[in-house]
């Protein structure tokens, strides 16, 4: 779909195709659809990153916390949105050995004790080990540092899914 498609889809179709590009927040690109036209991918994105910024800190964990965890529960009993799924299943999280699911699970659980939401990171970016030792290394954060550094990973997994629903650019006109 290019930008010009984009900017012509009604309020309902517009959360009908980005409604999921913050997992499980389409009050975000819902917020956004009221700045179109936009000038193409990069402004839908400004746009999210702006009014996700705009927030406090208390709503920036809201939208973390609105993340399934990698290799948890929704994985294995099939409730993640297509969208993680697929994420997951890229990063390898969907063929771990059972002593990986169990080091994920206690990681995750130690993770989420500590800074109240849970370890988020753009699947599609990193290996299984890359993640596992991001995990790790990330536990030692402060609160503030960890929750930056989350809402960045949110916004790279944003991008990554609008890549997959916009053309960067239009096909030429002629
Ligand atoms: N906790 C997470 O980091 N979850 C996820 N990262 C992704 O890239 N997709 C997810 O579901």
């Amino acid at each position: 779909m290019d930008i010009n498609a984009v900017n012509a889809l009604s309020y309902e179709d517009f959360l009908e195709v980005f409604g999921n590009v913050i997992e499980k927040c389409p009050i975000i690109p819902a917020a956004v659809w009221t700045h179109r036209p936009f000038s193409g991918l990069e402004d839908i994105e400004a746009h999210i990153s702006n009014f996700i910024n705009s927030l406090p800190e208390s709503g920036k964990e809201g939208i973390l916390r609105c993340h399934p965890d990698l290799a948890g529960r929704e994985l294995h009993s099939g409730a993640l949105t297509r969208d993680s799924q697929e994420e997951q299943r890229a990063a390898g999280f969907t063929h771990l050995q059972p002593e990986e699911v169990s080091r994920m699970r206690s990681l995750n659980s130690e993770y989420k004790a500590r800074f109240g939401f849970p370890f988020v990171i753009c699947a599609r970016l990193n290996t299984k080990r890359d993640i596992m030792r991001e995990l790790l290394k990330r536990l030692g954060n402060d609160r503030e540092t960890e929750r930056t550094r989350a809402i960045g990973e949110v916004k790279k997994i944003c991008a990554l899914r609008l890549s997959n629903l916009v053309l960067h650019d239009p096909p030429n006109s002629e």
